[in-house]
């Protein structure tokens, strides 16, 4: 199924900031999106409207744009919200994977009892680039027995080719738009 609306109205309002956190990233950053009331809501429902009749246990969002996003899906869709949390944040006992990012490498954990075996997992984060912290958050619902019902973001960055990645690692991936280039 494709998007509710045009992904054009979504692109247009991302903010492109150039050699931001370093020289030769374009940074797609999507905090316009949320300070508009109005393409704030579009966005929601965009998601919810997806998702109000897939079958859903618990929406995981990932630290730390997935949060925003995540925690009000969830609340829209009436089911609980999970954090899956960067190194050293979460109190309780965890699982843990490391990956690479676009800029750098990093650790996300998840609470050991954030979804049980068999759950059906909504994750969310902003963005997908290389892939690597949706598959490493993805392996950390999976390691618990859970299924990646879909894992979705606003924002697809094709030609750093993790939208692939996620899809060969078998885990079905919606985004709202992309943009050419990194
Ligand atoms: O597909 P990838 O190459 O893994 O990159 C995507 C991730 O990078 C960004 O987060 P970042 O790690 O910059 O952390 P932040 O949300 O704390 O800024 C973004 O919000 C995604 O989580
Ligand atoms: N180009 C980019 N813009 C925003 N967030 C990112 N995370 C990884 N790459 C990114």
């Amino acid at each position: 199924m494709s998007s509710l609306i045009d992904p054009r109205y979504i692109r247009d309002r991302i903010r492109t900031v150039p050699d931001w956190p370093q020289s030769g990233v374009q940074f797609r950053d999507i905090t316009p999106l949320l300070q508009d009331p109005k393409t704030f809501r579009v966005l929601v429902d965009c998601f919810v409207h997806r998702y109000m009749d897939h079958d859903i246990d618990v929406v995981a969002g990932v630290d730390a744009r997935g949060f925003i996003l995540g925690a009000v899906i969830a609340y829209e869709l009436n089911r609980g919200f999970v954090p899956v949390r960067k190194k050293g944040k979460l109190p309780f006992d965890t699982v843990a994977e490391e990956y690479e990012l676009e800029y750098g490498s990093a650790t996300v954990e998840l609470h050991a009892d954030a979804v049980k075996p068999g759950d059906r997992v909504l994750l969310i984060d902003d963005l997908v680039a290389t892939g690597g912290t949706m598959i490493a958050a993805a392996r950390l619902i999976q390691r618990l027995g859970a299924v990646v019902s879909e894992a979705a973001a606003i924002v697809d960055l094709p030609e750093l080719g993790g939208s692939t990645l996620v899809r060969e690692q078998g885990i079905p991936l919606f985004t709202l738009c992309h943009f050419a280039g990194h």
